[in-house]
């Protein structure tokens, strides 16, 4: 039997427990903050706090793979423990590790997060499709197969990104609107929701120019530390406010180490990202 898609996951999710999602962000600035040593001892610490605070409880958790990463295999061996971890306590996971390069590489990097028995399978991916998006064909192609998803940097949330991603081609377009098209086209009648979300900054204002009906998740992050509020969710997102999951990841992890601070932090930015869609 074909797993279920990672879209028909999400929505259950999404619905069940509303659409946050906080990171797993270990900066060396937040070890220090939360009195643990920058480390794996502390890495580890962190993570399994985040875990054990807030798996049970919101929809998603993206850990950002590069703060692992800085740690070595070690550090790589913490984040497949925290990925398992997350997914036994009921949690989606989303691993931000950005990945893009030529197909048959690209291959590879399906394989480790997405290969049906790989130590780092995740629920999706985060990829660029700066290499041009049918780079991505494989990650696609895996991830349809083994019930996971993508999300594609569409239009980022740093203020640099609009250099590429605003671009217009030849054609009229923009390049973010391209991706946002091919991504459209992914999930044609998929329900209830497509697995291939896109990346689409709460930081960016008004996107009334740009085609968010994808029928697949937007994965919004800037909520909290990078200046964006849930309250404009409804401004920048406008009818597809719906399929929005917003990410937070220093805005709650401020509030650590103590879970249950954790946990007051999460449901907040969860009931003013459930009041804003609701009034939208
Ligand atoms: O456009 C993007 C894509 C990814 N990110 C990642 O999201 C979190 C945001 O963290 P905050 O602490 O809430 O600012 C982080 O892991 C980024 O790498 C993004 O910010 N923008």
């Amino acid at each position: 039997m074909s797993p279920e898609p990672f879209g028909a996951r999400l929505r259950r999710a999404m619905d069940e427990r509303g659409p946050l999602c906080v990171g797993i962000d270990p900066h060396a600035s937040l070890l220090a903050d939360w009195g643990l040593s920058d480390d794996v001892a502390g890495l580890e610490r962190f993570s399994r706090t985040v875990v054990e605070a807030l798996a049970g409880r919101v929809a998603v958790l993206k850990p950002q793979s590069a703060f692992f990463e800085r740690f070595g295999s070690r550090g790589i061996a913490v984040l497949e423990k925290s990925v398992e971890e997350a997914r036994e306590a009921g949690a989606l996971v989303v691993m931000d590790a950005k990945r893009g390069d030529i197909g048959s590489t690209m291959a590879a990097y399906a394989e480790t997060f997405l290969g049906k028995d790989a130590p780092l399978f995740s629920d999706a991916l985060t990829v660029s499709p700066y290499l041009g998006y049918g780079s991505l064909r494989p990650a696609v192609e895996l991830a349809r197969e083994n019930g996971a998803g993508l999300f594609v940097l569409a239009l980022t949330s740093n203020p640099e990104g609009g250099e590429v991603q605003h671009a217009v081609r030849g054609d009229g377009r923009t390049v973010g609107a391209t991706m946002l098209a091919h991504l459209a086209a992914e999930n044609a009648a998929q329900t209830p929701l497509g697995s291939f979300g896109a990346v689409v900054g709460a930081t960016l204002g008004d996107l009334s120019s740009y085609d968010l009906d994808i029928n697949g998740p937007l994965l919004a992050p800037g909520i909290g530390a990078q200046g964006a509020t849930a309250a404009d969710l409804a401004g920048v997102f406008g009818a597809a406010v719906r399929n929005v999951v917003p990410n937070v990841s220093r805005g709650v992890l401020r509030h650590g180490p103590d879970v249950l601070a954790l946990r007051e932090s999460a449901d907040r930015f969860a009931e003013e990202i459930r009041a804003a869609v609701e009034a939208a």
